[in-house]
C-alpha cells in the first residue's frame, strides 16, 4: 500500500451511519465502503430507507449518527454535496425552462468543463427536445434529462436513486452504459433498487436495507 496515492483509499466510507426520524430508526447503523471502480447496489423493499440513505450521502439530510469519509477524510454535508452527483426520484429540473436551458443552468452551477450540450441531449435520446419545457417531458424523458445533467458533473461518486425507474429498454441500456463508463474511469456508483430492475453489467457488491440492516 502506498499511502501517498489517494486511489488506494476508499472513495466513500461509512462507519456506524444511522438515520432516525422522531427517534424511530430508519436505517443503520451501517458500515460499508466503496472504492474507485466499484458499484454498490443498495437493496431493500419499499420504505426500507434507500432514498433516505442516498439523501444523507448526498448531503441533503443530516445523519443521526456515525461518520462518512470521502477519500479518507471525514466530511460534513457541504463536502458530501460537492463530492457527489445525485440523481433522485424528483429530477429538480426547472419546469419552465427548455431542456437545453436546463443543461446550461446546471452547467453554470456546476462550473464543469465546457461541453456540447446539444450533443449531450442527443446522447440521452432527447434530440429534437432542446426547446421543450421540462414540465412537458414524460417521466422517462425527465429521467433522461437527469442523466444528461449527471454526465456533465465530474464528481467521482454517483448516487443514483432507482436509476432504471420509468425508463424503457433503451433507457435502461443507457443507464448501464453510463455506469460502465463511470466505473471504467475510476469513479464509483452507489445505486438503489427495490429489486424490480436488473443490476448494471459491472461487478457489484450489495448492501441490504431492511429488518437485518446488515451489509451483504
Ligand atoms: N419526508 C418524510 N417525512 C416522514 N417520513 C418519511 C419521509 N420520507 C420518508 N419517510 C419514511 O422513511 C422511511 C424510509 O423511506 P425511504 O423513502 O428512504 O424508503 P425507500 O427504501 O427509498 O422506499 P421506496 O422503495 O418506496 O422508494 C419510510 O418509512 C418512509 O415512510
Amino acid at each position: 500500500m502506498k499511502p501517498h496515492e489517494p486511489a488506494d483509499a476508499p472513495l466513500l466510507q461509512a462507519r456506524g451511519l444511522a438515520f432516525s426520524r422522531n427517534e424511530e430508526p430508519v436505517f443503520g447503523p451501517l458500515d460499508f465502503e466503496l472504492r474507485p471502480g466499484e458499484a454498490l447496489l443498495v437493496l431493500g423493499g419499499n420504505g426500507a430507507g434507500k432514498t433516505t440513505l442516498l439523501r444523507v450521502l448526498a448531503g441533503l439530510l443530516d445523519a443521526s449518527g456515525g461518520e462518512v469519509r470521502l477519500q479518507g477524510r471525514p466530511v460534513d454535508r457541504d463536502h458530501l454535496a460537492r463530492g457527489s452527483a445525485y440523481l433522485g426520484h424528483l429530477p429538480g429540473h426547472k419546469g419552465e425552462l427548455g431542456t437545453l436551458e436546463n443543461l446550461q443552468f446546471a452547467q453554470a452551477l456546476n462550473g464543469g468543463e465546457p461541453a456540447d450540450l446539444v450533443q449531450a441531449l442527443a446522447e440521452v435520446g432527447l434530440a429534437g427536445y432542446e426547446d421543450t419545457p421540462a414540465r412537458r417531458l414524460s417521466a422517462g424523458q425527465n429521467k433522461r434529462l437527469g442523466l444528461a445533467r449527471l454526465r456533465l458533473q465530474s464528481a467521482p461518486l454517483w448516487l443514483l436513486d432507482e436509476p432504471y425507474a420509468n425508463l424503457d429498454l433503451d433507457g435502461i441500456a443507457l443507464v448501464n452504459r453510463l455506469i460502465q463508463a463511470q466505473v471504467a474511469r475510476g469513479g464509483a456508483v452507489l445505486l438503489t433498487t427495490h429489486g424490480a430492475y436488473a443490476a448494471p453489467p459491472v461487478p457489484v457488491r450489495t448492501l441490504a436495507l431492511g429488518p437485518s440492516r446488515r451489509p451483504a
